[in-house]
């Protein structure tokens, strides 16, 4: 078993893919310089074991790759490009060996190496009982390019960039059926354990610089939705039957918890114009990424309707998790 600052060191990169890393891992902190022209971007997000995870829901590579996927998630929301992250590990005393933790950082790194990004540095401690993984990513926007969640004006077109539900729906079996349900080949376990930030959609939204609103889907559509109609001071409505896949989850009675509020979705949710949409979406076609209408912005403030096909409307409560 290596000591702490063994472990460190079998974790460290080698070398380090951008050439703004000044001083990586090894000292009391890490420096990075950035060019003329951009704005850095920050963002935390953290992994709690039985709150997150269990060792029943996610390999130890798919914990690694969604810690620092849920970040990576962030920065697509603010239209930033993914460059730098920082790794604080509690481990508990008992339960875990260096094998696990050392499978939790190949997915990170399996996950940093595509876009790339460089790990920087971070923190290593010991705890009771539970494993707790906190990321903190970098990265960069053009100046005044970042897309904010306040964006919005009546008028617009409510869109996503994929499927929503799906995530919940893995989920749903994975604490049924635990390990036997981990399946490479199904999508609904897939888009929980390895979610895939939409880097590139938020990238598209940045470099377009029109006026687009933008969230990424932590909480769940409801949620993600009713933020950007209170930054925005506007109403959202979600058309039911607009939601990409809609007809996969009509035999289920948990439908509307798993498609509105079931969260972990990692696709963005935003609004722009008509006309924006329409030439987003032509963009985004020739790479061969849908952009899904879901919905309108309408005059309001800060509320979030639900319309079914008859177009009747009836406001959605708040749901989602929620930690407090
Ligand atoms: N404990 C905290 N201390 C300081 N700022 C915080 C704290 N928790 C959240 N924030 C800030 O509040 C804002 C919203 O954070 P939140 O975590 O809800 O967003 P998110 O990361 O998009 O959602 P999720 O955590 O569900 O992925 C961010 O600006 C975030 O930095
Ligand atoms: C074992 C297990 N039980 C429940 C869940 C569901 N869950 C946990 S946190 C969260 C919202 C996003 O978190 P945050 O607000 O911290 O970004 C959701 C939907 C899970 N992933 N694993
Ligand atoms: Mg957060
Ligand atoms: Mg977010
Ligand atoms: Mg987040």
């Amino acid at each position: 078993m290596k000591n702490e600052f063994e472990w460190i060191r079998s974790i460290a990169q080698e070398e380090y893919s951008h050439s703004g890393v000044v001083t990586g891992i090894g000292d009391d902190a890490a420096v990075i310089r950035e060019e003329e022209g951009f704005d850095t971007v920050l963002a935390v997000d953290t992994m709690v074991e039985g709150i997150h995870f269990t060792k029943e829901t996610m390999p130890l590579e798919a914990v690694g790759h969604k810690a620092l996927a849920v970040n990576v998630s962030d920065l697509a929301a603010m239209g930033a490009v993914p460059l730098y992250y920082m790794v604080s590990i509690a481990v508990p005393k008992t339960g875990w060996d260096q094998e696990e933790t050392g499978r939790i950082y190949d997915g990170m790194k399996k996950l940093a190496a595509r876009y790339p990004m460089d790990l920087i540095g971070g923190d290593t401690v010991s705890k009771k009982e539970t494993l707790v993984l906190s990321v903190t990513v970098v990265g960069r926007v053009e100046k005044n390019r970042q897309l904010l969640r306040g964006r919005a004006e009546a008028g617009d077109v409510l869109f996503l960039t994929g499927p929503v539900g799906f995530s919940a729906r893995g989920l749903d079996r994975l604490l049924r059926e635990g390990r036997a349900a981990w399946d490479e080949k199904d999508a609904y376990i897939q888009a929980h354990q390895y979610p895939e930030p939409h880097v590139r959609y938020g990238r598209v939204f940045a470099e377009s610089g029109a006026r687009i609103a933008a969230n990424d889907v932590s909480d769940g559509i409801g949620h993600e939705g009713r933020e950007i109609a209170e930054a925005s001071g506007t109403d959202v409505t979600i058309d039911w039957e607009a939601l990409p896949f809609v007809e996969r989850f009509k035999e289920f009675e948990e439908r509307e918890e798993w498609l509105l509020h079931g969260g972990e979705d990692f696709c963005l949710i935003g609004a722009a114009s008509p006309d924006v949409f329409a030439e987003l979406q032509r963009v985004l076609k020739k790479e061969n990424l849908p952009l899904y209408k879901i919905g309108t912005v309408d005059a309001g403030s800060g509320n979030v309707w639900l319309r079914r096909a008859d177009g009747e409307r009836k406001l959605l409560q708040s749901g989602g998790y929620t930690h407090f």
